[in-house]
């Protein structure tokens, strides 16, 4: 059995993730820690793996406290720039364990992951991109990790293909044109009712591709999150990764 413990246990998503760690015939949970609990309590002991889903501003500093204690991490929260990537590669190197793991996924849903590759392999084809992600308003960080995440790839993609910059004559903006990652503008929109939803448009003279992902509900994240769990617990994912495409033949 693979134990378990989740860190953000109280929030939307963590508390999805204690009934799916409770349904799985292979896990067992282990400890379930929110805000103002000690994660000094999680210890090899206790857990093999520990799943963290809390807020942008805190993240990094649970996952570097969770590598001290010398267990493995899987990660779905948001915030993770290369320099706080660099940090964790760092903690990593000089782990308790030598085999220890930090998995990060921008979005553990397979529309999404999909969606985001798609995307990759289209850009270089495309003489405009953007990106439209939309989400709920409890949201706390705009745009959302995934878009950020995509509008990167876009703009590797293109960079490789040696395609010039996204035609744009825009002179006056007030801050409509969104933000621009890489080189890609990326727009958000909250709304009642949404959950978690990305759009990714890719045009040409006289064409247009529309990649779209569409998660109605939480559960859509909970498959890739215990195959993350279960990877790492396999001991062969020694280090930092980032996103379920590499846990994918894709
Ligand atoms: N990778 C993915 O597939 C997905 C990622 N997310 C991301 O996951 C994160 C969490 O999202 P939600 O669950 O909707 O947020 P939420 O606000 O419902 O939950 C966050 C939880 O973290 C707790 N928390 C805050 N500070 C903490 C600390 N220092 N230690 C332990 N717990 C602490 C809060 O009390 C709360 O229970 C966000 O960054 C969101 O963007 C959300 C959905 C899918
Ligand atoms: O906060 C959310 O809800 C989500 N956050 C992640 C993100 O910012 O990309 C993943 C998904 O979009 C849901």
């Amino acid at each position: 059995m693979i134990k378990v413990s989740v860190v953000g246990a109280k929030g939307r998503m963590g508390s999805h993730v204690v009934d799916a760690v409770n349904g799985a015939q292979d896990m067992e949970l282990a400890l379930t820690l929110d805000a103002g609990d000690d994660l000094h309590a999680i210890t090899p002991e206790n857990t093999d793996v520990v799943v963290e889903f809390t807020v942008p501003s805190v993240t990094l500093d649970n996952v570097l406290t969770l590598i001290g204690q010398g267990v493995d991490v899987v990660v779905g929260t948001t915030g993770w720039t290369e320099d706080r990537l660099e940090q964790v590669r760092q903690a990593l190197a000089a782990a308790p364990r030598a085999d220890q793991a930090v998995f990060i996924a921008p979005n553990f849903a397979i529309s999404a992951v999909l969606a985001d590759y798609f995307a990759k392999l289209a850009a270089p084809y495309f003489e405009s991109a953007e990106v439209v992600e939309l989400h709920h308003p409890n949201k706390v960080d705009a745009p959302s990790g995934t878009a950020i995440h995509t509008a990167q790839g876009i703009a590797a993609a293109r960079q490789a293909a040696g395609l010039a910059p996204v035609p744009d004559n825009t002179e006056t903006d007030g801050g409509s044109r969104g933000q621009v990652v890489d080189g890609i503008h990326v727009h958000a929109v909250r709304l009642r009712g949404l959950n978690a939803h990305e759009e990714v448009l890719m045009g040409n003279a006289g064409e247009q591709l529309t990649i779209r992902a569409d998660s109605f509900d939480r559960i859509s994240f909970m498959p890739g999150v215990l195959l993350a769990v279960r990877k790492l617990a396999e001991g062969s994912h020694a280090g930092l990764t980032v996103g379920l495409d590499r846990f994918l033949d894709l």
